[in-house]
């Protein structure tokens, strides 16, 4: 079969018209991904140059998904020459090939974020601020952001709206922190994940004859998502495309969910006035969800100002109505959920890989985790703390950073002393002055503190110090010729942490020794791999697809048969044929709007957001929330989302629907009239009458049950003490009871479900006599 046979007649013109400008601008499931995997193969079958096209994707994982399909098309043999990754991977590898000229040394460490954290909580020590006011978290994101609208140090510092308002959220300093990291990452020959992009920015402006090798290599140029694009990401493109104007981007501005990360809906809105000669091509046709998905989402997207309209349709099934789950607590929330998972796979003979639980923040998870457990249902998590920020795995790994760049101070200070070899922090801490004095490394200082002693120690502790210079250079010296696996393998044993993680027999212990067996296994894997392909397969190499990672990109192959757990914000370009958008209540999703005057925008991003979870669903969508909830430690009551409301209710399958009262829209109508009329400072109409109307409906729902109570006893007869019956967690002891009747609140320890807080008048107890 002809590979555009598989194409409907939009996508096909979108395929085959491949020269000049191209924007496909369309909305979810709809097939843009489709449209620039095909596209590319269809440039390689017209004789285009595998080395001559540049995709760029969201995810490695989006990116190897890619190759493959277009592997089937033309042929693995052509297909592996294309360059096709993330932004970040392919501009790290541009810049390990240039980044002499800008003065790093192409063996350049990448920091991940908690380096960068780490080492900016050392500057703000440095400098004698107060943790407490220039928190290290906030620090960070201005640093990063400034990073992606490209403004260097110097520039911040002469940016008076920035100063401006750094001094109103009190930290008039960020600039000078700001320029000191800079330093520091440069003195340990490193770059963060923003300067990928930053200093590519750099490199194409101050080296012309780069960026001019880049234009002439590149003839074909495409990017997928192209809505969550920043200002770095947008410049690098623009210049890259600058020569021969084969760019082709895809995205749907109502995905846009990365304005936090500095991604600008503009990029795509201004795609025509960058280049008037283009061609855009709309994809109307979902072939992904069901008609009652594709129209549940289309109702709430129609809801937000600022968008391009777009029409799309679904002529799959009618499919089911969205399922909207609504739980007495957050623990119940997961049992529903785990549930309906064991039930349809049983009824449905779907597998645990069709299923995903989508939330809003990773602090979810937890309670999913445990009522998946429960079942024994196999589950994987994306996110959160990822394999290798493991402490051990990031030890091991610090190592391996450290043999392949002696200046990463980063890892030298993790590992100076691990295992304990008599290094304290003390003399740490003289030896790091005596470098940032010098303007030089860490590394360096320990290697001429034999020689000159610049940080002032004594031999005791210089000789331990040179027995660490050693094992490290004869590392490195073992570098030029071992492959990963080999030299990973003589470090992990050799430093003695293998022994030393031995040594702990607890659980715990063997946990991590049992993941330092799994990363040399994995290491192995990709030496092996490499070798087969003909791929450098050195361990800086590896490092190299490890720094790089994305949350969506932990994928491995024993992990395939398991429910998915992601944020939403993971979730994107994914699809599922079963999926939950979890924990939807009011100040959850939508997460609680910042500052005192929440912009229009910002709610727009949780309404687009909301968008993206609900087209991940194939066949069945299901809405859940809690009106209880665990945060921060405290029971919080909470109100359904706004997001449920404002879904046209014809789509949706809700337990007591005339609660929500859909077909007597006005106050619904209400809402969104609200919404989008600008919020005016000190007022918020917007929150406060979404709020009040899902009180009412909370109260509505209370009020029915009440008048029902099924089974319970009276919940003024239920004492401290007493064992009682609960309808889903079973059998438990009433530890206490407090608050006045009707919200009498008791904390009960069941046997199976452990330890619950519970509102009798929704509990239904039964006291067991
Ligand atoms: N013409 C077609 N025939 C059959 N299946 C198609 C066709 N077009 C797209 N699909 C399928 O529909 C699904 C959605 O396509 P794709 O992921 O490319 O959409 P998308 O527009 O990139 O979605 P998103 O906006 O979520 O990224 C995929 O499973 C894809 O294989
Ligand atoms: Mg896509």
């Amino acid at each position: 079969m002809n590979y555009l046979d598989g194409l409907n007649e939009a996508q096909r013109n979108a395929v085959v018209n491949i020269d000049g400008p191209s924007l496909v601008i369309a909305g979810a499931g709809s097939g843009k991904t489709r449209v620039l995997t095909f596209r590319i193969a269809h440039l390689l079958q017209k004789g285009a140059k595998p080395g001559s096209i540049l995709a760029l994707t969201f995810t490695n994982k989006a990116a190897k998904e890619m190759k493959e399909r277009i592997s089937a098309i033309v042929g693995h043999n052509t297909a592996k020459y294309l360059w096709m990754g993330t932004f970040h991977s392919i501009f790290a590898r541009i810049l390990r090939t240039e980044s002499e000229v800008i003065g790093f040394p192409s063996n350049f460490t990448i920091y991940d974020s908690a380096d960068s954290k780490s080492l900016i909580r050392t500057i703000i020590k440095d400098m004698q601020l107060d943790e407490k006011t220039y928190k290290p978290n906030v620090v960070a994101s201005r640093i990063s952001a400034a990073k992606n609208s490209l403004i260097t140090p110097p520039a911040y510092q002469k940016n008076g709206q920035i100063m401006e308002y750094d001094m109103s959220i009190r930290m008039p300093r960020i600039s000078e922190i700001y320029k000191e990291y800079d330093r520091r990452c440069f003195l340990a020959g490193a770059m963060d994940f923003d300067d990928l992009l930053l200093k590519t920015n750099i490199l194409f402006r101050d080296h012309k004859e780069v960026l001019e090798k880049y234009q002439k290599r590149f003839d074909y140029l495409l990017v997928d998502e192209y809505q969550d694009t920043n200002f770095a990401q947008y410049l690098i493109v623009k210049n890259l495309a600058a020569l021969h104007h084969n760019l082709c981007v895809v995205g749907d501005d109502a995905q846009s969910i990365y304005s936090f990360r500095g991604a600008r809906i503009e990029n795509i809105l201004n795609f025509q006035k960058d280049y008037p000669k283009h061609h855009i091509f709309k994809l109307e046709q979902n072939y992904r969800s069901t008609q009652n998905i594709v129209n549940a989402a289309n109702s709430i997207i129609a809801k937000n100002k600022r968008q391009i309209p777009k029409n799309v349709f679904s002529e799959k099934s009618h499919g089911n109505r969205i399922k909207v789950f609504s739980a007495l607590t957050d623990n119940e929330e997961g049992y529903l959920v785990a549930n309906e998972i064991s039930e349809t796979r049983m009824r449905q003979h779907y597998h645990y890989q069709d299923y995903a639980i989508l939330y809003r923040t990773n602090a979810q998870s937890r309670i999913f985790e445990e009522a998946l457990r429960k079942r024994n249902i196999p589950y994987k998590i994306y996110g959160g703390l990822s394999f290798y920020q493991r402490k051990e795995i990031k030890d091991l790994l610090s190592y391996f950073r450290l043999v392949i760049n002696p200046k990463d101070n980063e890892a030298l200070k993790r590992i100076i002393n691990y295992p304990a070899r008599g290094i304290g922090d003390t003399t740490l801490g003289k030896l790091e002055q005596a470098a940032l004095a010098a303007g030089t490394s860490i590394f360096e200082v320990v290697q001429r503190s034999q020689r000159e002693n610049p940080a002032g120690l004594n031999k005791g502790t210089l000789s331990k110090l040179m027995d660490f210079a050693g094992i490290i250079s004869q590392f490195a010296e073992m570098a030029a010729t071992a492959d990963a696996y080999d030299l990973a393998g003589s470090v992990a044993t050799q430093t003695g942490i293998m022994k030393d993680l031995y040594r702990d027999q607890t659980p715990e212990g063997r946990n991590r020794f049992d993941n330092i067996q799994e990363l040399l296994n994995g290491i192995q894997e990709f030496t092996i791999n490499a070798r087969e392909e003909g791929l450098p397969n050195s361990l800086a190499n590896y490092m190299e697809d490890v720094a790089l990672l994305t949350d969506q990109d932990n994928d491995k192959d024993e992990d395939r048969d398991k429910v998915t757990l992601m944020t939403v914000h993971s979730s994107k370009g994914l699809e599922f044929k079963n999926v939950f958008v979890v924990g939807l209540e009011e100040n959850l999703f939508p997460s609680a709007p910042m500052g005192a005057n929440p912009s229009i925008e910002s709610f727009e991003e949780e309404r687009r957001l909301f968008y993206v979870a609900l087209t991940r669903a194939e066949e069945n969508a299901y809405l859940s929330y809690a009106k209880q909830r665990y945060r921060w430690g405290k029971l919080d009551f909470c109100n359904p989302s706004r997001f449920i409301t404002e879904i046209d209710g014809q789509y949706l399958d809700i337990p007591d629907e005339d609660d929500f009262n859909f077909d007597n829209e006005p106050q619904a109508a209400r809402v969104t009239a609200n919404f989008s009329k600008p919020v005016l400072p000190g007022k918020r109409p917007v929150v406060e009458n979404t709020q009040a109307i899902s009180q009412k409906l909370v109260k509505l729902r209370e009020a029915k049950k009440q008048s029902q109570t099924i089974d319970g006893d009276d919940p003024r007869d239920i004492q401290s003490g007493m064992m009682v019956e609960h309808q889903r967690f079973g059998t438990g002891k009433v530890l206490q009871v407090e608050g006045a009747f009707p919200n009498l609140k008791a904390t009960v320890f069941f046997q199976n479900a452990g330890q619950k807080q519970l509102l009798l008048k929704f509990a239904k107890l039964r006291i067991m006599r």
